[in-house]
């Protein structure tokens, strides 16, 4: 286990030990099958090609009306709880009074990507995003607080833990590509990314 600072980005690689990372996907299930992956669509019009779903009392979405948080799937029912072997990981890693509000579940299948974008749809950026990886290596590229410019990109492989915060949280980041059946861990390939945000 060791520590990585880029750009202000604290990775925390090989956090999790192979039987940490076994375990979260264990307690995931029921929240996947609760709140079932979906496809967001973005203010374009055209489809994210990562699949997405959320625990906690708010869930990320985006439609053709732009994107927010709401108390809600798609389907209309609420979001189950954040189970607490994920918000231990939170509690380990920040010094935060506050617990997150949103645990985004992101799959990445063999082409999904997510284009360099910002975290901003919450209120209050002095907490900061925690990042964990589950499954295939994603290759995560961190830029600057504007767009463009240089960015240095660094692979996350099942197990790492990234904390945006301090000069970090409102920095250019996204996922290139992932490396398809890199990991063992989900059985059918791809990436997981879990998310913990402090929304209100
Ligand atoms: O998948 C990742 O590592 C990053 C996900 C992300 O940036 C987000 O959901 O806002
Ligand atoms: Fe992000």
């Amino acid at each position: 286990m060791v520590m990585l600072r880029v750009r202000g980005f604290e990775i925390h690689k090989s956090y999790l030990s192979l039987q940490e990372q076994q375990a979260l996907i264990e307690v995931l299930r029921p929240v996947l099958k609760a709140v079932p992956l979906f496809s967001p669509t973005v203010a374009s019009g055209g489809k994210m090609s990562v699949r997405m779903t959320s625990a906690g009392r708010y869930g990320w979405y985006s439609d053709e009306q732009g994107h927010r948080y709401q108390a809600h799937h798609p389907k209309g029912q609420h979001w189950p709880e954040i189970p607490p072997e994920i918000l231990n990981i939170w509690r380990a890693l920040t010094q935060t009074d506050r617990e997150p509000e949103c645990c985004l579940v992101n799959y990445y299948g063999e082409n999904a990507r997510m284009g360099l974008h910002q975290d901003r749809d919450e209120a209050d950026f002095s907490y900061p995003v925690l990042s964990i990886s589950l499954g295939d290596d994603g290759l995560y590229r961190m830029g600057n607080e504007t767009r463009g410019g240089k960015s240095e990109s660094l692979w996350l492989n099942s197990g790492d833990v990234v904390v945006m915060g301090g000069e970090a949280r409102l920095k250019y980041h996204g996922v290139d590509r992932i490396r398809f059946k890199s990991s063992r861990l989900l059985p059918k390939g791809g990436r997981i990314n879990l998310t913990l945000r402090v929304v209100t």
